[in-house]
């Protein structure tokens, strides 16, 4: 990776007077310094991307577009080893996890949406009218215009490809912030569009922070139509407000506080290992893993016992070393945040099962921002740490006695972005499934993806639907056009 990664702005690559560090988690060192975004840079990507929108770019027929955004695909499987090494060096994440899902998650939703919006239809309505010679309606549908993408730390280039293609896919010209805790996969997302000759301006980059810096700088320019956001749901606050002055489009994947239910008539190896991935993948660090977990009483303790052999059995370490399975957190921040968790859970009362520290290496990952994998037992749901958002490998316990039980409590949160529930009984997980809150029930497994379907949640977990032809729905607006026959 370069010594210093730099904005991107109509076609120019532009560096600002102020740098920040971007800090490699595993051990603390610095990984490379970042531009940092001002106004003027701000500005810039937002003329450039206007004059995308009114241009070549705005111009262009979806076949062409697509075409462009394969080749967007093909480039980054072509550079996949450079995208594989700056995602483990900002995120600390396994080579494992990064090489099979982030890396290529990021090609694959350049090819469905680029895809989709070759088929994306457009409605038809005849009508009658009293001379009886009727009417003709049809929609046409045009992208928002200029739209900024503002994306989190945890799956960095997933979670930024999952709307910077359909938002480009759909005609928009985008803005792109990533997180200032991951700027590297973003700027080699830079780098490739340039490679295969997307025109200037429909793809602009700014690195820096949120308030005061390129995230606030970038909502609150009035030339941007439109902001998607995923991320912490208090910043959607935020953001929602900074949005309000011009009613801007808003989408908007937030936190979660995700629920599993898991039944005695469940698979138990099978949801002992659904559990142990739905809990600490990505050191718990993705917004659908489990914090709150439901067993039915007759199977609760042998539960406990098998999630905590599960916890215990996991390989901290460094990204590149055979057999890992967990690094650490993405920040000293978030560490120490997520470490106050697990002295407010003793505070509450909780029994410690597992975890509820940080492992000690003897080695310089001793500097890095690793905690253990942590299970608690014995509280309310009305503890802190039953409902506020962790975001680290951890979960509580319940047990409980019946279906209505489970719902309940299940749904007694303000979040609802995903739960999962887990029997061998269909009718039963249908059943509960229909009556959860959230906006995504898996049954008998947990984060299996088809990118076709309606994704985000309910509550403070978000605003909006992307996925499949919600995405393109979102990044386009229909016109309605009436002929009078
Ligand atoms: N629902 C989902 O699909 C989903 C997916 C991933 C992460 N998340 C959530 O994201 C959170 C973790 O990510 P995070 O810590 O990076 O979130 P965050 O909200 O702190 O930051 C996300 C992005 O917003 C920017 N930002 C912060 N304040 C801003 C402001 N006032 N104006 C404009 N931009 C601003 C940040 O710089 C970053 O790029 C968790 O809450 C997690 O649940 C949700
Ligand atoms: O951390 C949140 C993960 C979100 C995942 C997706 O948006 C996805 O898989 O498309």
């Amino acid at each position: 990776m370069a010594a210093l990664l730099r904005n991107f702005a109509g076609n120019s690559w532009i560096e600002t007077g102020r740098t920040f560090a971007n800090v490699n988690p595993v051990n603390g060192t610095k990984v490379c310094d970042v531009s940092e975004a001002d106004a003027a840079t701000v500005a810039r990507a937002v003329a450039a991307a206007r004059r995308a929108v009114e241009g070549d770019w705005g111009r262009m027929g979806d076949a062409e577009r697509a075409a462009l955004l394969h080749k967007v695909a093909d480039r980054m499987e072509a550079r996949f080893d450079d995208f594989l090494a700056a995602e483990i060096a900002d995120t600390g994440k396994s080579h494992s996890q990064a090489r099979t899902i982030d890396i290529p998650r990021g090609a694959a939703n350049f090819r469905i949406f680029a895809d989709l919006i070759r088929a994306y239809p457009n409605e038809s309505y005849e009508m009658t009218t009293p001379d009886g010679a009727g009417a003709l309606n049809y929609s046409v549908r045009r992208p928002l215009g200029v739209v900024a993408v503002i994306a989190p730390w945890n799956l960095p280039l997933l979670l930024l490809t999952w709307k910077v293609a359909p938002a480009m896919a759909a005609g928009n010209a985008v803005i792109a912030k990533p997180s200032e805790e991951t700027p590297s996969t973003a700027t080699l997302l830079a780098e490739v569009m340039q490679e295969v000759g997307i025109p200037a301006g429909a793809f602009n980059l700014v690195h820096g922070f949120g308030p005061g810096s390129a995230g606030e700088l970038l909502t609150t320019h009035p030339g941007v139509d439109a902001i998607t956001f995923t991320g912490e749901s208090r910043t959607g606050t935020a953001i929602m407000k900074a949005a309000a002055d011009r009613v801007k489009p808003i989408s908007f994947e937030l936190g979660g506080k995700n629920p599993a239910v898991i039944f005695a008539d469940c698979d138990f190896d099978a949801t002992v290992e659904g559990m142990a991935r739905a809990v600490f993948t990505n050191c718990g660090q993705v917004c659908m893993c489990t914090e709150r977990v439901y067993v039915e009483r007759p199977i609760f303790d042998r539960f406990v016992r098998a999630l905590k052999e599960k916890a215990e059995a996991l390989v901290l370490g460094r990204p590149e070393d055979a057999g890992v399975d967990t690094g650490p957190l993405i920040s000293a921040g978030h560490r120490d945040k997520v470490l106050s968790y697990f002295r407010l859970a003793v505070e509450e009362g909780a029994t410690v099962v597992t975890g509820g520290g940080t492992p000690r290496f003897g080695d310089d990952r001793d500097d890095g921002f690793f905690v253990q994998p942590t299970i608690w037992t014995g509280l309310g749901d009305d503890a802190r740490v039953c409902r506020e958002e962790i975001f680290g490998p951890v979960c509580h316990i319940a047990p409980f006695d019946s279906e209505e039980e489970a719902i309940a409590r299940a749904n007694d949160t303000d979040y609802g972005l995903c739960a999962s529930i887990w029997t061998q009984n269909l009718s039963r997980g249908h059943r509960v499934a229909r009556r959860i809150e959230a906006g995504l029930v898996w049954i008998n497994s947990w984060y299996l993806r088809d990118l076709r379907t309606p994704f985000g949640g309910v509550k403070l977990s978000g605003i909006g639907r992307e996925g499949g032809v919600h995405s393109l729905n979102f990044y386009s607006e229909p016109s309605n056009i009436c002929i009078k026959l």
